[in-house]
């Protein structure tokens, strides 16, 4: 299976996503700049965490505006797997790929440190290597992640099973404890907590890594014929 990294001005995660797909997963990966207009040969989308055009205006406002992201749409439309994480969630509610939008940490701080989440949904794609309602920890690191959408689109998340991760304490703020979601046909997943620094204990955490072998796993059923 073949990722492709998205690498904007100012991402700062990039290196630990292709670590986790490289070394933590063992599949192809390759860098793809935020110039370049085409995802053609990769199977999934990584959008990383960081500060895309230093989150001025607001977080991934510019970037939802790159050449590439076309083509991200594309990649969606035809159901590949597109994970954003943390600013990459922040792009992809921007370029309106997940609904909702996210707001400043509601005491308005930078938050960095590791949380409990609780699995809403191992129904997905990127979440069925956990059990339903485990809990896991993996680390947050943000200053806009207080999630927000109107009572009709919280209703309809719940209704549709789309929020994977919820937090399991006080983070950010963010409606509904939501941590992560995915657009309605399951395949874009955007998430605040970030799993590809929890990949191996030799780091202390690899409660992050099953998001990564749940993609995988999806992609070998569909894909992948006995021969
Ligand atoms: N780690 C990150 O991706 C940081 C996200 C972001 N731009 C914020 O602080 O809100």
């Amino acid at each position: 299976m073949k990722f492709a990294v998205i690498v904007f001005p100012g991402s700062n995660c990039d290196a630990d996503m292709y670590h986790a797909i490289k070394d933590g997963l063992g599949e192809e990966v390759e860098y793809v700049f935020h110039t370049e207009t085409s995802l053609d040969g990769f199977d999934a989308v990584l959008l990383p965490g960081g500060f895309s055009h230093g989150d001025y205006l607001r977080s991934g406002a510019i970037a939802r505006f790159a050449p590439i992201m076309p083509a991200v749409i594309q990649a969606a439309e035809a159901g590949k797997p597109v994970l954003g994480v943390c600013n990459g969630f922040q792009v992809l509610l921007e370029a309106g790929l997940l609904p909702g939008a996210m707001k400043r940490n509601i005491d308005l701080k930078f938050v960095c440190r590791t949380v409990e989440l609780v699995v809403e949904n191992n129904e997905t794609m990127f979440s069925s290597g956990y059990e339903q309602g485990q809990t896991i920890r993996i680390p947050v690191a943000h200053g806009e992640g207080n999630y927000e959408c109107d009572d009709e689109t919280l209703a309809k998340l719940r209704e549709n099973k789309q929020i994977v991760f919820r937090y399991n304490e006080h983070v950010n703020g963010s409606k509904g404890d939501i941590a992560g979601i995915t657009n309605e046909r399951g395949n874009v997943l955007g998430m605040m907590p970030h799993p590809e620094r929890a990949t191996e204990t030799l780091l202390g955490n690899d409660q992050g890594l099953a998001v990564f072998t749940s993609i995988l796993r999806n992609w070998r059923e569909s894909h992948v014929t006995a021969s």
